[in-house]
């Protein structure tokens, strides 16, 4: 899969997709990155790419013209891409947008900088407006990054068998259940049992029944959203009798 990212600070997005699986997945062409700089699509000597607001106010906008030529050039070395303009004006990001988008051939991922970006710009060029949450960064890189990594993961190869639990059960709209490693023991906290005891359905059993009885208590807007199998139900039942006993 390819990702071009438009930023006027390629350098922070390409460092920060040099390491962990992401940046093996680079490395071995399983994944594609291309960083497009609106500056070198400018006409004027400054390489001017923001300027103050119409109306006024403070801080200053993006231009639209090189974000523009920048897009086309996208466009054409990523074909059948998804445009997708990073901001907090966007439809909020979860799991379920974020396997969609790991559908897509590419994605062209604007990362807005200053106060954001002229209207005309996202009128004209724009496919999708995300957002990774309800909070205002200084600029969409790391939005940006947020979602290469999640796509990511997602990708066959990206991960080894050994790395997939975690997004298995968000995957299935749950909260992960807990973990645990070595020593058994620790400042006088014992590992379950259950987990020692080498019987995986017993195992797998315990771990969906934590990890619906997780989502119930932390996040009942996920289980709300969600039918629960008749197992499933009974799991919970099991739980919510152990937590209040
Ligand atoms: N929640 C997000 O996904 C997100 C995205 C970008 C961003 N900053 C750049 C920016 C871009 C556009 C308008 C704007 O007001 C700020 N901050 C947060």
């Amino acid at each position: 899969m390819r990702f071009d990212v438009l930023t006027i600070f390629p350098d922070m997005v390409r460092s920060a997709l040099r390491e962990g699986v992401v940046g093996r997945a680079v490395q071995q062409g399983r994944i594609e990155l291309h960083c497009w700089n609106p500056r070198d699509f400018t006409q004027d000597r400054h390489r001017t790419v923001d300027d103050r607001p119409f109306g006024g106010g403070p801080g200053m906008v993006m231009k639209a013209e090189p974000l523009m030529a920048a897009v086309a050039a996208a466009r054409q070395a990523s074909p059948g891409a998804r445009v997708i303009y990073l901001s907090p004006q966007g439809r909020v990001l979860d799991q379920a947008a974020v396997a969609d988008m790991a559908q897509a051939p590419g994605l062209i991922l604007i990362a807005g900088r200053y106060e954001g970006v002229d209207e005309r710009f996202i009128n004209a060029c724009v496919d999708e407006e995300w957002s990774i949450g309800d909070y205002v960064l200084s600029g969409g890189e790391l939005p940006a990054l947020v979602l290469i990594d999640a796509v990511s993961r997602l990708l066959p190869g990206t991960l080894g068998h050994d790395e997939s639990a975690a997004q298995d059960s968000f995957s299935a709209g749950l909260l992960d259940y807990p973990h645990y490693t070595r020593p058994e023991e620790l400042q006088r906290q014992r590992v379950p049992a259950v987990l020692m005891s080498g019987d995986h359905a017993r195992i797998a059993r315990w771990r969906k029944k934590e990890a619906l009885g997780r989502t119930w208590e932390r996040r009942p807007d996920l289980l709300a959203r969600r039918d629960l199998t008749p197992e499933e139900a009974t799991l919970l039942a099991e739980y919510r009798q152990e937590w209040e006993a």
